[in-house]
Order: structure tokens, then C-alpha cells, then sequence
């Protein structure tokens, strides 16, 4: 079904604060996801960042100036953290002022090779809290939304995670991180191990941490960890994963530390607990360290 801006406002019926707000965030998801549907099949120009995995593409860059210099003009005293100006030296800070947590392309290598996982994420928060969060699939045309207290809903469809609690009957989901160095590879590969060790059903890696976590927030997968996603990785899925029921937190077990670059969700406590305490660290610093 086609989602629309109209259908994600009224699956959050009532007027509240943020909803202009939110409202733009929906209208410039659905228009984004329009120019990298097309772009999808063009020819691309690549750039690297930090490793030569962690891959740009022009439409990365020409997205995201898309959705601030929109939202610049609307609302003028807001601030901005976005993947690709933080590429290029701007610093992350999360301050109490509103602030927009932007990643323009979630899963920019699937889109340099045309595998069909590709996600616009906009998270929003005003002091220091998470507000709410909007990402799109822009292949299956999916428009995942969250607000705070306002549950969470794929198109018109409420969100609800998984109730389980045994991690043999659980279906864990991850990604890779940008660092591709030999005990890097060696620790994240027995992570992996240690979960198949525990008997879980499966572990999967599908390109796009967002849409990962919005396959955690839906109940189709029971948990998610990752070691070296960002802050626009995570803003907007955190509100969706809590709206439908979820737990997001820090690898340690502690609350979830947005610019730490790591985390653990799932839909139950028992479950969060279990996968963080199989976990070995992978210090990938902090976002607002960089
Ligand atoms: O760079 P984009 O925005 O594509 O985000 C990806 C991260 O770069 C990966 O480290 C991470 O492993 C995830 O794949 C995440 O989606
Ligand atoms: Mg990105
Ligand atoms: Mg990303």
C-alpha cells in the first residue's frame, strides 16, 4: 500500500506538539524516497569515508542538503545532525535545542550495488529526548513512523515487537560496521558465534541498520546489537522500537547512549539482557568525539 503523509498523521490521531514538525519530516521521507527509487538504477559516483566499506554517493549528499535546507527554512532556530556533514567535519552535538538526527541514504552500499535495502531516516528531539523519528524503505515504499506516547505504525498499521524471552527461539538481526581490520572482523565474528552458540534460530545482516530495527520494532525479528552505527542510525528507529512495546539500550546493559556507537534492542527486557551479556565490546569511539 502506498503510504501517505496523510495516513502516517492519522495514525497518530490528535493534535500535539512536534506536528508540523512531524509533518514535515513525512512529506520530505516520501520525497526523498522518490529521488533515490529513481537513482537506484543510474549510474552512481562513489567516494569512501572511513573504510573503503563505508561508502557516499552524490545522491547521499544531494538528499540530505535536500531535507535541511528545507527544514532550515521552515524553522529557522533548529539545529541539525546529519551523516554526511558530520563526514565532511561538522561536530554532533545534541543540545537542548530542537534538533533534526538525519541519515540520507541508511544503507548506501546495498544502494552503490542496487540491492533493494535502502532507508531515509529523520529523527527529531527537543531537550536532549527523543521526539519522534520517521524512516522510509524506499523500495517497498514502507514509511515507518513513531512518536513519543503516540505509538508506532509501518503505513497505517500499528507496531509491535516480539514478546520473546528465550534466545534459542530467537531470530537476531545485526550489521557489519565500517571497520573491516583483522581483530575487528575477528571480535564481530565472534559475537556471531556466540549467538549461534547460544542456539539462536538465525543471525542476519540485510545492509541497513535502520530497516533492521524497524524489522525489530514490526516483531519480525527478536533482537538487533551493532558495534560502529552513528546516531542517525539509531534516532528515529530508538522512538519507533519504544513505541511498539521495545527495549533500546547500551552493549553494557546500561540506558542507550545515543553517540556511543553501539547498541542492543529487543522486543523483551529477558531478551535485551541475553544478547548484551554475550556480547565482547568493539570500540568504535563516540559520535560526538569525532
Ligand atoms: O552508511 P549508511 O548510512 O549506509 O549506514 C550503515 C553504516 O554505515 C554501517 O556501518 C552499518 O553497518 C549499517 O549498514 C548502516 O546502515
Ligand atoms: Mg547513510
Ligand atoms: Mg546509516
Amino acid at each position: 500500500m502506498k503510504p501517505s503523509g496523510e495516513a502516517a498523521a492519522a495514525a497518530a490521531p490528535g493534535a500535539g506538539p512536534w506536528d508540523e514538525c512531524f509533518e514535515a519530516a513525512v512529506q520530505l521521507a516520501l520525497r526523498a524516497g522518490q529521488i533515490i527509487r529513481k537513482a537506484l538504477t543510474e549510474e552512481k559516483r562513489v567516494s569512501t569515508k572511513t573504510s573503503a566499506a563505508d561508502l557516499v554517493t552524490e545522491t547521499d549528499h544531494l538528499v540530505e542538503n535536500l531535507i535541511i535546507s528545507e527544514l532550515r527554512k521552515r524553522f529557522p532556530s533548529h539545529r541539525f545532525i546529519a551523516e554526511e556533514a558530520a563526514a565532511s567535519g561538522a561536530k554532533c552535538v545534541l543540545t537542548r535545542s530542537p534538533t533534526w538526527i538525519i541519515d540520507p541514504i541508511d544503507g548506501t552500499c546495498n544502494f552503490v550495488h542496487r540491492f533493494p535495502t535502502v532507508a531515509v531516516s529523520i529523527g527529531f528531539a527537543v531537550h536532549q529526548e527523543l521526539e519522534f523519528g520517521v524512516i522510509y524503505h524506499c523500495t517497498e515504499e514502507r514509511l515507518y513512523t513513531g512518536r513519543r506516547g503516540r505509538g508506532a505504525f509501518c503505513n497505517s498499521q500499528r507496531l509491535q515487537v516480539s514478546r520473546e524471552t528465550d534466545l534459542s527461539k530467537a531470530l537476531v538481526l545485526t550489521e557489519i560496521g565500517p571497520k573491516r581490520d583483522p581483530a575487528t572482523l575477528k571480535l564481530f565474528l565472534s559475537n556471531m558465534e556466540r549467538l549461534l552458540h547460544a542456539k539462536a534460530h538465525g543471525v542476519r545482516v540485510i545492509g541497513s541498520s535502520t530497516l533492521a530495527l524497524c524489522h525489530l520494532a514490526s516483531g519480525a525479528a527478536d533482537a538487533y546489537y551493532q558495534f560502529g552505527l552513528h546516531c542517525w542510525d539509531l534516532a528515529a528507529a530508538t522512538v519507533i522500537i519504544r513505541e511498539a512495546g521495545g527495549i533500546v539500550m547500551d552493549t553494557s546493559g546500561g540506558p542507550l547512549d545515543l553517540m556511543s556507537c553501539r547498541v542492543v534492542a529487543a522486543g523483551t527486557r529477558e531478551m535485551a539482557m541475553l544478547i548484551a551479556q554475550a556480547l565482547q565490546t568493539i570500540n568504535y569511539g563516540r559520535d560526538d568525539e569525532k
